[in-house]
């Protein structure tokens, strides 16, 4: 049995544990990065990177089918679907060497291949291999939720872990659940092809801007994709030609294959966190304000099996506060108020802050919310893509949050971040000058919109107006 003594050991070579272990290591720290299966974790391999390769292929075969808008014969495209998943793996391997083992390895940490376990407060194992110390990060991520609904394990089913290897056209998708993987892959699919059905239980991208998310699902049901909502599915069973599902309401849907997307769950199933004193619960390792495990003050956790959120930015956002810590010894709390995210259906859908609804409910009166629609942005009205807006709560003059839905939502949203994330005054934006004809023009325009009752209408400076223009 070898023993290593670190200074840092990070679990989990994903989205956060690789932003721990290089920031680390090349501010000098011994770090032992550990991996029971890819480097790369989900985004990379199940996740982030595999899911927007697939949306592009699906943009391009939409393109195609709506080039007569554009002065081109429109075309139905024949989709070679094994093509599109070689693709899919072709830009996973072009991005896979920036995480790769041997490139940490090359930034002088120490890879371990293999699952990590508890044996004691300040000890894991991994295989043959004891490591000590001084402060683990628990980095491990988050596993698909699979619901226990009867006849569940009789079916074809997917999850995003088998998703993008199936290299066989599924003729109808079931997706069960419309959050953001459920409308990512259920678009992406119909744009492919398939014939694609979305049962959701509440409402489609039921945590967004519930104006903006209609605007999502609209766009999806002109597409051609079915979406049951309000009814979950209740009984599954195996029939020809795949899946039939009995809902909630008492309907009964067949299709070939199910997408299971129905939430993610904290992958700390290996780590026998009771023997490293490690307390959790359903979403995650109870940590403080500073990620640190609120049982175990060796231990913090980041990213996905630390249950503040599930995106890829906010685990390596989460790394650096690590860092501070741990690596510095400085002190650090981590925000959640500016954290943005972007659901990748076309139109996209793009946050920061809270909703208007979530806005309303904190700052009632004090709530201003402003406007742009796509309508009436130059570079939307070129590229034939008008539809959608983009929404800023104001809160004393202060950018709060902000709700962008419609083309490039999630290059719009930047701009929006940076002035939540800093607390900027409106006044900021709206003097900020941007190129022309560009979409980011729609975060300006709508900080305009904030001024404008107060600039057009106002009888004040109408009389000041008047007097200066009666100067000679
Ligand atoms: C289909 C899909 C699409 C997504 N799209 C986006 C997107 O567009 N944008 C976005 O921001 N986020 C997206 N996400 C979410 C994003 O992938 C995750 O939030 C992110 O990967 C979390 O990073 P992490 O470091 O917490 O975990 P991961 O990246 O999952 O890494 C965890 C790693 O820990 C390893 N591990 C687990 N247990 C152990 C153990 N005991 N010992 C050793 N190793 C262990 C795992 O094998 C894994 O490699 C998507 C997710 C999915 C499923
Ligand atoms: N673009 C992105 O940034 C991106 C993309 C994909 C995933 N992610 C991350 O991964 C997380 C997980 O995504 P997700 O879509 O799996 O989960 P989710 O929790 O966001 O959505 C799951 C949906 O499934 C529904 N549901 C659950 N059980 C059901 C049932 N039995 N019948 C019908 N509906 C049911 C829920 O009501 C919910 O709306 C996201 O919240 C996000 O943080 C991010």
């Amino acid at each position: 049995m070898e023993r290593i003594r670190t200074d840092i050991c990070v679990i989990g070579a994903g989205s956060g544990g690789l932003s721990v272990a290089a920031g680390a290591v090349q501010m000098g720290a011994r770090v032992v990065l550990v991996e029971g299966d890819h480097m790369g974790g989900d985004c990379l391999n199940t996740g982030c990177v595999p899911s927007k390769a697939m949306i592009a292929s699906a943009h391009v075969a939409q393109a195609m089918r709506g080039a007569a808008a554009y002065g081109m014969a429109a075309v139905e495209p024949t989709v070679d679907f094994g093509a599109v998943k070689d693709r899919v793996a072709d830009v996973i391997g072009q991005i896979a060497h920036h995480d790769s083992a041997e490139r940490f390895e090359g930034l002088g940490c120490r890879v371990l291949r293999g699952w990590a376990r508890f044996t004691s407060a300040r000890e894991i194992v991994v295989g043959e291999v004891t490591v000590q110390a001084r402060r683990f990060v628990i980095a491990t991520g988050s596993r698909a939720v699979v619901p226990d609904i009867p006849g569940i394990d009789t079916v074809p089913m997917m999850t995003n872990e088998t998703l993008f290897q199936s290299r066989e056209r599924p003729a109808h998708l079931l997706v069960l659940g419309g959050g953001p993987i459920g409308i990512e892959m259920a678009q992406a699919h119909r744009r492919l092809g398939c014939a694609v059905t979305v049962i959701e239980a509440g409402r489609c991208l039921g945590r967004e801007d519930a104006e903006a998310a209609a605007v999502v699902a609209g766009r999806l049901r002109a597409e051609g994709v079915e979406i049951v909502e309000g009814a979950g599915i209740v009984r599954l069973r195996a029939v020809a030609p795949g899946v039939e599902a009995v809902l909630s309401d008492g309907r009964t849907l067949t299709g070939t294959h199910l997408l299971v997307a129905a939430g993610r769950q904290a992958a700390l199933g290996r780590l026998d966190l009771l023997a490293g004193g490690v307390v959790h619960d359903k979403g995650g390792v109870a940590v403080g304000a500073g990620l640190r495990s609120v049982s175990n003050r060796r231990v913090y956790a980041i990213g996905d099996a630390a249950g503040k959120g599930q995106f890829t930015h906010l685990a390596a956002y989460q790394a650096g506060v690590v860092i501070r810590q741990a690596v510095l010894g400085l002190p650090a709390r981590a925000r959640g108020d500016h954290i943005p995210r972007v659901t990748f259906a076309d139109p996209e859908l793009a946050q920061v802050g809270p909703t208007e609804a979530e806005a309303r409910k904190a700052h009632g009166a004090a709530l201003t919310v402003a406007r742009a629609d796509y309508a009436g942005n130059d570079r939307a009205i070129t590229a034939g893509q008008t539809e959608g807006f983009a929404k800023l709560l104001v809160v004393r003059g202060r950018v709060i949050g902000a709700t962008v839905v419609g083309a490039g939502a999630g290059e719009v949203i930047a701009p929006l971040a940076l002035a939540v994330s800093q607390r900027l005054k409106v006044s900021a934006l709206a003097g900020v000058v941007l190129p022309y004809p560009t979409l980011a023009e729609l975060a300006k325009r709508a900080a305009g919109a904030y001024f404008a009752p107060k600039l057009f209408a106002n009888p004040l400076l109408r009389r000041l107006v008047g007097l200066v223009q009666r100067l000679p």
